[in-house]
């Protein structure tokens, strides 16, 4: 069975494919000082509690943050037997071309999440992706990733603006009835819900013009239900993504090296 874990700079999750399906998804803070044992314990209990008694035998690991790496690489040694695949590393192959400057170290989740939604919905696809930071990824006609664009995520915004400015309370993002608050957290609830719906809206209308083309926008990540709801800016939510991505490079990089 294969064990996927996609590493962002604020969650870290973990999931199991049984050649067919996903058994079970597991989030936990991510921290590069949790050890690999540390890993293990945690994730054979939450196994455990759902039934779940699974002979890992491969490893594939998405990371935005080097640091963590190494502890996964351990986890994989030590308790699975097997060596992982690392995206982003020049022995984990992708299916899909980059073109992006020469000397450019692209996020591993954007070159995930560009292999998965060429898989789901073919070529020209804007990929937004709500994580710590907001991504998106323009995929080309023909699978390549063609580089994008990085806007700082929805609660960094929340975030900064309640860290700069001293009468400012930490809010958590929600979708404001009105755009004009009457109260500090419905300022600053609508100051950044509108302004990422317009910033959404912007940017996915200039990448359009940029290419002369249409392109079908696809969001993912926890916080894209949340603007789909309010504004008609996507064509598809997925969910689980980044694990549909890690499984497809897993099965390439599996076909790729039996056939050499
Ligand atoms: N369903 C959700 N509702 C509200 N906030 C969420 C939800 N899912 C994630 N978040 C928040 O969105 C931000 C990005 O989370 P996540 O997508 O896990 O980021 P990353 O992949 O960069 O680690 C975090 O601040 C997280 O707490
Ligand atoms: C832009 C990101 C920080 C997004 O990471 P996330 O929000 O998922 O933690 C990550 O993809 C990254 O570190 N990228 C490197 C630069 C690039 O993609 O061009
Ligand atoms: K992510």
């Amino acid at each position: 069975m294969l064990l996927a874990v996609d590493c962002g700079n604020t969650n870290t999750v973990f999931s199991l494919w049984d050649g067919t399906s996903f058994l079970g998804m597991w989030r936990t803070a991510t921290d590069w000082k949790r050890t690999a044992d540390q890993y293990y314990v945690w994730l054979d209990t939450l196994m455990k509690l759902q039934g779940i008694d699974a002979e890992i035998s491969d490893m594939i690991i998405s990371s935005t943050v080097p640091r963590v790496v190494f502890n996964l690489r351990v986890l994989s040694d030590r308790y699975f037997n097997t060596r992982p695949f690392v995206v982003g590393k020049s022995d984990c192959l992708l299916p899909v071309d980059v073109r992006v400057d020469e000397g450019t170290t692209v996020g591993p989740d954007r070159l995930v999440n560009t292999v998965a939604g060429f898989d789901k919905h073919g070529g020209d696809l804007i990929i937004v992706d709500f994580g710590t930071a907001t991504t998106f990824d323009v995929v080309d006609v023909d699978g390549a990733y063609v580089g994008g664009v990085i806007a700082p995520g929805v609660n960094l915004s929340l975030e900064a603006l309640h860290q700069a400015a001293a009468a400012l309370p930490h809010v958590d993002i929600s979708k404001p009835q009105r755009v004009v608050g009457t109260n500090t957290v419905a300022c600053m609830q609508s100051g950044v819900f509108w302004g990422y719906v317009g910033l959404v809206r912007e940017i996915c209308d200039r990448i359009k013009a940029e290419r002369g083309t249409a392109m079908k926008i696809i969001s993912t990540g926890g916080l894209a239900p949340l603007f789909q709801q309010s504004a008609d800016l996507f064509d598809a939510f997925e969910e689980d993504l980044t694990m549909h991505g890690l499984q497809i490079i897993h099965n390439y990089n599996k076909e790729v090296g039996a056939q050499e």
